[in-house]
């Protein structure tokens, strides 16, 4: 059969165009008006629900299942089709009448699998029997959920009129084992947002698409298709995406043009495996959206000619080339949810920072955010602009918009920033032969549990220095020391980091800076392994840095260095004496005792596990190590020289402080002209400070040395915007560990005293936690909470939980700027009952009332369509499109629960606006509305725990 055009059809069949239009509308089926054409199976639709004219209509459905299946398919993988097989018997046959002949054998068998198997897939579905269910909505199929939900409902969408129910809809209908359902895919508003949806991906090209159609509530990608019946069409389903963007992206113009989208869609199904053109089904599918949010457009503009601006006539005319523009726009960029969003061709490359937000990528593709997030919302994810989202879902996103996503790690982001001012370190590193190489001293870090006598050792050993006074200068803490020790007959040197604990290290490698060769464990022999000598010698191999086990205070009574060997055995450190790798020295650090034993075995170490060669004769590079700011000198920063040589005069980057190297001093105090690699110096000079961790190295010229440091600030103000979000929150632990991100609670315990702490510990590793979660304390101390602790809380994901403690000063900053959760309690079961609610996941967010702003009514515009318009004006803080309000009358609440559904200024739709500006707000369907009302509004924000 042909294509006809409606009117035609009409007037063969005996009845109005306009009856034509309307029936086919009913029937799912969408035209825009009698002289669209429609394609063969819709005209046969049409035949078929005027009996008299034709086919017999009503025939197929109640009888039997697999009757009417072969008809089905045509209407992809389709609702008829389902309709049929469903045991309805209210069933009308008209939507499954004109499925396509050629694809009779899958829908038999897709048709009578849910008979033979009455558990599987669909017909289980009780969605499957409503008889009201089984009437025309094409997406409305009991077949969906074995040919893929998303399609069907797609489809469904793509046919039908705006107004009819959405396919989606099938999403919550009650029972049966539809593993779609639960699936973040599984959109709750889907019901009236699948429509553009589907249409903008065209479904009859990619049936069952591995994208989670939102108004099917369908599979996220990757997931399994329930049912696994073979679906029809398949073939065209399976196709890979890649396949399908290009077709999406570059679909043809006939996107307004719903009555063939329809048929074109029905033929998609069957036909799409040996079909090569997707585009038949996919365009028009399109159709539909577009259309419809066409017309919403228009609607919007009349609406907004209501509101203050122009005549009627200019509206008029107005409305009508923003009609036409709006249809232009969806054929070139098909719209998903109703955006318009510039799209690539699906190799444009964006590149993005690790931890970058949705608006960092909307500035990229200069597109709205919000646009984006509506996307992101319709492909079953839920993010808000300025969150950051994981490669994944950018992914998932470029991919849907036609770009390849690039995430940019830090480092390789510095690389390429300074590649812009042709500087290459890496080419450099390369080019050096081992003529420039020269001896450096090792860089060694001390750690181990409080207590255990680092602080002490580090005194020890800087006494220890063979050649101490020799400057006569006052020894001062600069971050780091080095002591010449004797190896060998010859007067070698040893850098020592002297901020003890992990302090230094983790800040350091939470930056990916490596600055320690090699680490000194200290034990105290009289107490043993302690959590946080285990926690210290992860760190250091994780960082794969050797150890030298110190163990201390052999002076005291009871102290066993045995004991600790064998402990440290069970770590993987197993002691030379014991036929393993790790030198252990016996020390006090207190009485002096054996201090160059152990700087002897820190150099046996280093010569034997590590080559310490750096080129001394190039420009120096290193890495900061402290810096404060003084109130004589200005910024004093203590860096540590890597490679290349530092020398007074030159000017240096680091991290985002630049400025000419003024004066140098060691860390006795004297001036220094020039400092070699493994040298630590104290700078005066730079513009400002730097952080511990942050390289620094020699520009040529203090411009390039500005401009690094302006664009690496620029760098980390966007990181540190899209980065305030938690990286893990007790509230979303379950989430965390359903998406497989984490298996383990890491805890940091922070409280007033150690009793506190104990008993907290064993309180928190006594809750049964259930299978497949492990909770874990990292790291638990008495006092307030450091920085420190955040930044292992950083490295290692945890939550830090603070006993009558608060965090010490900056640090809630660093806590925030890091994403780390901190939690405060007072009363130890509190803190209990909060984690064992996160580990089974039922720690819901608080959320309290935060108010945005007020305006005043000033006028009132009526429309039948939108509601009435609320012409106002922003009396305080801001309205902001979606957010609550209320409405007040002489200060009485006659509205409450409302959403800004819409918000405008003057024509255009506004995000928010701001105080003293006019502007357009609707409120849904309260209109209830009067002069001089006050629309209040206001936010739910989650509330902190106490
Ligand atoms: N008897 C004896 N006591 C020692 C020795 N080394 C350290 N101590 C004592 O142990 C206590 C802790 O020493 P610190 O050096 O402060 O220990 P730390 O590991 O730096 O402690 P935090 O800074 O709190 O992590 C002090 O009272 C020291 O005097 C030792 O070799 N023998």
């Amino acid at each position: 059969m042909a294509k006809a055009r409606v009117h035609e059809l009409a007037k063969e069949l005996g009845i109005t165009s306009k009856d034509a239009v309307a029936k086919l509308q009913e029937l799912g089926e969408f035209v825009r008006s009698a002289s669209s054409t429609i394609e063969a199976p819709v005209v046969k639709k049409l035949r078929d629900a005027f009996p008299n004219a034709g086919a017999p209509a009503e025939s197929a459905a109640p009888k039997s299942a697999a009757r009417p299946a072969p008809k089905a398919p045509a209407k992809a993988e389709s609702a008829p089709a389902a309709e049929a097989a469903a045991p309805a018997p209210a069933a009308p046959a008209a939507p499954a009448a004109p499925a396509a002949k050629a694809a009779e054998a899958p829908a038999a068998e897709t048709a009578k699998a849910p008979a033979a198997k009455p558990d599987s897939g669909s017909t289980a579905r009780p969605g499957a029997a409503r008889p009201g269910a089984a009437g025309p909505r094409p997406g409305n199929n009991p077949f969906a959920t074995s040919q893929g939900m998303p399609r069907a409902g797609a489809r469904g969408d793509g046919e039908r009129t705006p107004a009819a129910p959405a396919a989606g809809s099938g999403g919550p209908r009650p029972g049966g084992p539809r593993p779609g359902a639960p699936r973040p895919g599984n959109n709750p508003f889907a019901s009236s947002q699948g429509m553009p949806r589907a249409g903008a991906r065209g479904d009859g090209e990619r049936p069952g698409g591995p994208r989670p159609a939102a108004g099917a509530g369908g599979p996220r990608p990757g997931a399994p298709r329930p049912g696994g019946a073979p679906r029809p069409g398949g073939a065209g389903g399976n196709r890979p995406t890649p396949g399908m963007m290009p077709n999406r992206t570059e679909r043809p113009a006939p996107a307004g043009r719903g009555g063939p989208g329809g048929a074109g869609g029905g033929r998609g199904g069957p036909g799409g495996a040996a079909r090569p053109g997707g585009a038949p089904g996919g365009a028009p599918g399109g159709a539909p959206a577009g259309g419809g949010f066409g017309k919403g457009g228009r609607g919007r503009g009349g609406t907004q000619g209501a509101f203050g601006k122009g005549g009627a006539g200019r509206g008029k005319q107005r409305k009508s080339k923003r009609a036409k523009r709006q249809e232009l726009e969806q054929m070139s960029a098909p719209s998903l949810g109703g955006v318009s969003v510039p799209r690539g061709d699906g190799n444009t490359v964006v590149r993005l920072r690790r931890g970058s937000s949705i608006t960092d990528f909307a500035d990229k593709i200069e597109a709205n955010p919000a646009a984006l997030v509506t996307v992101l919302f319709h492909l079953g994810e839920m993010a808000t602009a300025t969150q950051s989202l994981d490669e994944e879902t950018f992914a998932l996103l470029g991919e849907e918009l036609g770009y390849k996503l690039q995430v940019v790690s830090p480092e390789d982001e510095e690389r390429e920033l300074l590649s812009t001012f042709d500087i290459d370190f890496d080419a450099e590193l390369d080019a050096e032969g081992d003529e420039d190489l020269e001896a450096r001293p090792p860089v060694v870090t001390v750690m181990g549990h409080v207590d255990h006598g680092k602080t002490r050792l580090l005194d020890a050993i800087r006494n220890s220095d063979v050649v101490a006074g020799e400057h006569g200068g006052i020894t001062q803490h600069i971050g780091a020391y080095q002591v010449n020790h004797v190896h060998e007959g010859e007067i070698r040197k040893i850098t020592f980091i002297d901020t003890p604990g992990h302090e230094a290290f983790t800040a350091m490698r939470a930056r990916g800076a490596k600055v320690t060769d090699i680490a000194i464990l200290v034990v105290a022999a009289d107490d043993g392994v302690m959590p946080q000598t285990v926690e210290a010698l992860n760190h250091a191999q994780a960082a794969d840095v050797p150890i030298v086990v110190a163990v201390n205070k052999i002076d005291k009574e009871g102290a066993n260095p045995e004991k600790i060997r064998g402990q440290l055995t069970e770590y993987g450190l197993v002691p030379e004496e014991y036929g393993g790798e790790t030198m252990f020295v016996d020390v006090s650090a207190r009485q002096n005792q054996n201090i160059d034993a152990l700087l002897e075995a820190v150099m046996l170490t280093a010569d034997a596990a590590l080559d310490l060669r750096a080129n001394p004769n190039k420009d120096a590079r290193g890495i900061a190590i402290e810096a404060n700011l003084d109130k004589g000198r200005g910024s004093v920063a203590t860096v540590l020289v890597q490679s290349g040589t530092l020398a007074v005069g030159d000017t240096i980057v680091a991290g985002t402080a630049h400025g000419r190297v003024r004066a140098m001093f060691d860390d006795d105090g004297s001036a220094v002209t020039e400092a070699g690699p493994s040298r630590p110096v104290q700078v005066l000079g730079l513009s400002s400070v730097p952080r511990a961790g942050d390289t620094f190295f020699v520009t040529g010229d203090e411009r390039t040395a500005r401009q690094i440091a302006e664009k690496r600030e620029a760098a980390d103000r966007n990181a540190a915007l899209a980065k305030r979000r938690k990286r893990i929150s007790l509230e979303d632990f379950d989430q965390a560990v359903a998406d497989g991100k984490v298996d383990t609670l890491n805890l940091i315990l922070k409280g007033d005293v150690s009793g506190a702490v104990e008993a907290l510990e064993d309180s928190l590793l006594k809750i049964d936690v259930g299978e497949g979660v492990q909770l874990r304390v990292i790291h638990r101390g008495v006092g307030a909470i450091t920085q420190n602790d955040v930044n292992l809380a950083t490295v290692d994901s945890a939550i830090i939980i603070g006993f009558n403690v608060k965090p010490a000063e900056r640090v809630a900053e660093l806590a925030d700027r890091e994403g780390v959760d901190m939690r405060f309690y007072s009363v130890i079961y509190a803190a209990i009952d909060d984690i064992e609610l996160a580990l089974k996941g039922m720690l819901k967010p608080e959320y309290e009332e935060v108010q945005l702003g007020t305006a005043e009514i000033r006028e009132i515009f009526r429309s039948s369509k939108f509601g009435n318009i609320a012409g106002s004006i922003v009396r305080s803080g801001l309205i902001r499109r979606n957010a609550k309000a209320r409405v007040l009358r002489n200060g009485e609440i006659i509205g409450d629960n409302l959403t800004v559904d819409s918000l405008k200024r003057f024509k255009d739709d506004a995000t928010e606006v701001r105080e003293g500006f006019e502007c357009g707000i609707g409120l849904g369907s309260f209109n209830n509305l009067q002069l001089e009302d006050i629309i209040e509004t206001f936010e739910m924000r989650e509330k902190p725990r106490v």
